[in-house]
């Protein structure tokens, strides 16, 4: 019998005890009393009734992974929501210190967690076998709509997504580098004007990480539709954490999350329309940007998107291609501004390693070792994606543990990147040496040098130890285009801005970040 479900087996015999005690009381009152006798004897058949179910659940729950389902229809949420005040980080690593690496969690549906690398692992690896599936909870799926890419399985989903790698691999994704630059450093210009008069929030990044993915992938930014965008996009996230699951109580977050997603469907309706009409099958932007690809994807890979799909699929790329981004940009200023060591160190390598007047070049964006290392970190303590959804699809066992068919599982990126047995010193802290280049003069071997700490763990693998950016066959589509746009951010930023955060506030879900509110001021020199 494993430690942890010896725990969760105490936890059923300390409530069976405690109905059993009520049982008891239940019945001496009707004892010593006439007139509370039928009261009592409802309490007591209540009781007894708990308590058998508590002991039936304990015999079927033998092999299952351990965790408290909590209130009935409520599950763990007031723990979540009120104990845990929504982070997310504290109330899965409080229940992993409880019952070992991998436990289920009640808010409010109940999901396996799993959150060690070994774990993370073998999930990703029974998801290749087609043993488990992405699986999103219904209010999301229902939010992303049936045809993203998200919702899609096996040969359609293997074949949507080589029919995009190319637009997004390492090598393919220098051609943004040059648009991206530009839309950096306009931005900036904007947002240092607008400074002198006010502080600027953290919601300006989310309506940037829209503009760079839409000049980057459809080649045109219109304003007015970016606005649009950004508004709608704003109440669809909302969507993602429904306390009514699929049921659009009017005004209910998730009611809103569908009613936005009608109008960015329509908007995205509009923009295919524009597309179609300014660019004809065969000419530039027809084959040269993502949405031509897309709307002309007709017959290749053995694709052919009828229009509601292809909305569905841009909605889904458009989400994931700025939420995220908009998240790490939050949390990268947070750290700057919090660690004035990374700060100047990052400000000198920039100063030696990059021209304020030339183009950037995209091998020394790739490999300037303070640049990489300070966004490895900020993603790994602040990871935008905190979990990934899976289902089995049969029966499976795993470290002594029953998963049986249509299991709910989450891989926990955020435990899985903080580990202790892989991140030996500070796993909580951000330190952005941990991942230098050992012969930098900023590495020190006295704190650094445990062969678990850091020979193993390279970010750039993106293996189950630094798993920020998903994996198994649904990794991340868009990483080397979010590494674009981080790098060449913060170089342009520290280039020629000085930074100042007035305020901060950390934020768990949907997506991971902190909300800064900050000024920037043109340097002078
Ligand atoms: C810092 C930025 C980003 C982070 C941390 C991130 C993280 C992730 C993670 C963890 C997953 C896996 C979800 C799962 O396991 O189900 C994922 C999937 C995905 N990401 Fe990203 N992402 C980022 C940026 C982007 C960008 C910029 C794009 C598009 C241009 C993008 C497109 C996608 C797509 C399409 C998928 C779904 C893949 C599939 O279901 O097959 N991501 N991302």
């Amino acid at each position: 019998m494993s430690v942890s479900y010896y725990k969760m087996a105490q936890e059923h015999v300390w409530k069976g005890g405690f109905y059993s005690a009520l049982c008891v009381y239940a019945f001496s009152c009707a004892q010593s009393s006439g007139t509370l006798l039928t009261w009592s004897a409802i309490v007591g058949v209540l009781m007894a009734i708990c308590f058998f179910q508590e002991i039936t659940l304990l015999i079927q729950r033998r092999h299952l992974p351990p965790g408290r389902y909590g209130l009935p229809l409520m599950g763990e949420v007031p723990w979540f929501v009120i104990g845990n005040k929504m982070n997310f980080g504290a109330f899965t690593a409080e229940r992993k210190k409880k019952w070992g690496s991998i436990f289920h969690v009640s808010i409010p549906f109940t999901a396996t967690i799993v959150s060690e690398q070994d774990d993370l692992h073998w999930l990703f690896q029974m998801e290749r076998k087609g043993f488990v599936e992405a699986a999103w909870p219904s209010s999301v799926a229902a939010i992303l709509g049936p045809g993203a890419i998200a919702n899609v399985f096996g040969e359609q989903h293997r074949r949507i997504r080589s029919f995009f790698q190319p637009w997004f691999s390492p090598a393919f994704v220098e051609n943004y580098l040059v648009v991206v630059d530009v839309t950096v450093q306009e931005q900036l210009n904007e947002w240092s004007a607008l400074s002198s008069s006010s502080t600027l929030s953290s919601d300006v990044f989310k309506l940037f990480a829209l503009r760079l993915f839409f000049a980057a992938s459809f080649g045109k930014v219109d304003e007015q539709m970016l606005i649009t965008f950004h508004d709608n996009f704003k109440t669809w996230l909302g969507g993602f954490i429904s306390l009514t699951g699929t049921v659009r109580v009017p005004g209910s977050p998730f009611d809103q999350a569908m009613a936005a997603r009608d109008r960015i469907l329509t908007t995205i309706d509009q923009v295919i329309d524009q597309f179609e009409k300014e660019n004809p099958e065969g000419s530039d932007r027809a084959q040269n940007t993502v949405i031509g690809r897309c709307v002309y994807a007709s017959g290749e890979e053995g694709l052919c998107f009828d229009r509601s799909q292809l909305k569905d699929i841009l909605l889904n790329l458009i989400f994931a291609g700025h939420d995220t981004t908009t998240g790490a940009m939050g949390s990268v200023i947070y750290h700057l501004a919090h660690h004035a060591e990374a700060r100047a160190a990052l400000e000198e390598e920039i100063n030696n390693f990059f021209s304020k007047s030339t183009s950037l070049d995209m091998e020394k964006l790739k490999s300037a070792p303070i640049l990489n290392a300070i966004i490895w970190e900020t993603l790994r303590v602040d990871p935008p994606v905190l979990a990934g959804p899976r289902s089995t699809r049969q029966d499976l066992v795993y470290k002594n543990f029953r998963f049986p068919k249509d299991s709910s599982i989450f891989y926990n990126i955020y435990l899985a990147a903080t580990d202790p047995n892989e991140y030996k010193y500070r796993p909580l802290e951000f330190d952005f040496r941990r991942f230098l280049p050992q012969d930098h003069k900023l590495y020190d071997p006295t704190i650094w040098n445990h062969k678990e700490a850091r020979d193993i763990v390279d970010p750039a693998q993106g293996r189950a130890n630094y798993p920020i950016f998903g994996g198994g066959s649904r990794s991340c589509l868009g990483k080397h285009f979010a590494l674009l746009e981080l790098r060449v951010f913060l170089v342009r930023l520290f280039q020629n801005y000085e930074l100042s955060v007035v305020k901060e506030t950390k934020v768990w879900l949907p997506i991971c970040t902190w909300n800064v509110e900050f000024q920037l001021t043109k340097k002078t020199t």
